[in-house]
């Protein structure tokens, strides 16, 4: 069966010796998706950098992390970098930041994609237009041809997402990848993840403040406060029956949020676990 395990995650700053993360350890198998949810700073970041092993140097990190029966914690910085992209790849809150500004979309894509396969790059720009167009973005050849600047918060999420629908990654893990968009560019690119998930069929780990899209997207929950795991489950047991007071609190706001919404809106309120 193929899985992720993380083991006893510890994360700490080697500057001022604060443990960050003490004591972590999940599971995420093959087709699931786990939700990970939890106030701002309570280190669902730097848990989703930690297996792809990008935090900066100054953060350490003990524990094991083993996808597929190997184990990331053996690999050197060089098999590490191979590893990521075509195993892991991970799509951040900023789709900005994800590319270089100095370069169009494309040629960073196509740098990507050369790392990994021994394509030729008419055959990866033909599987690039492809992937680009399954994500509803309308012109393909323009997207390449801009510069990230060029191109709408919506339309880079997208653009990562048809990236790793090229790379076809055993783990997707989003960290935020909705958080900047607005509502309704929020809601097609949850689509496109949900989409993205059930064409791969891999293993998504989706970092969200919002539980009404992780009640969408994930199989499972975990809810972390001040670096630890405070509460995990099925997401519907979860939302529906908290047992933490903190996750009651998360669940309760979420509530509270979309009955004032509904309030706003002129209609009854809608009460949904
Ligand atoms: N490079 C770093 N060095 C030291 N501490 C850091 C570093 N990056 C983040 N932290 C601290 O680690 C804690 C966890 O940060 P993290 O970014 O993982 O939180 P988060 O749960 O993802 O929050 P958010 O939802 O705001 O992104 C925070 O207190 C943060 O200040």
């Amino acid at each position: 069966m193929h899985s992720l395990e993380i083991s006893r995650l510890k994360i700490w700053d080697s500057r001022t010796g604060s443990v960050i993360v003490p004591d972590s350890s999940f599971r995420v198998e093959q087709g699931k998706c786990l939700a990970i949810v939890g106030e701002s700073g309570s280190g669902k970041s730097l848990t989703c950098r930690a297996i792809m092993r990008l935090n900066p140097a100054s953060l350490q990190q003990s524990g094991h992390i083993e996808l597929n029966g190997i184990n990331l914690e053996e690999l050197s910085d060089k098999e590490m970098r191979q590893f990521r992209g075509k195993h892991l790849c991970m799509i951040m809150q900023n789709g900005m930041r994800a590319f270089d500004p100095s370069r169009p979309v494309g040629a960073h894509l196509l740098k990507t994609l050369a790392v990994h396969y021994p394509w030729s790059r008419s055959d990866a720009i033909a599987k690039l237009k492809a992937a680009l167009a399954s994500v509803g973005l309308k012109d393909p050849d323009k997207v390449l041809k801009s510069y990230p600047y060029q191109l709408s918060g919506g339309m880079l999420q997208r653009t990562m997402i048809a990236l790793a629908l090229v790379l076809e990654p055993d783990v997707i893990i989003a960290d935020e990848p909705t958080t900047a968009l607005d509502a309704i560019t929020q809601y097609e690119v949850v689509e496109q993840f949900i989409a993205l998930r059930s064409r791969l069929g891999g293993m998504m780990i989706f970092v969200s403040h919002d539980l009404g899209i992780v009640k969408r997207i994930a199989d499972d929950v975990l809810v972390m406060k001040d670096g630890h795991i405070i509460e995990r489950g099925k997401t519907s047991d979860v939302l529906a029956e908290a047992k933490h007071p903190y996750t009651r609190y998360l669940v309760s706001s979420k509530l509270a949020l979309s009955r004032h919404f509904t309030e706003l809106m002129g209609g009854e309120a809608v009460v949904e676990g």
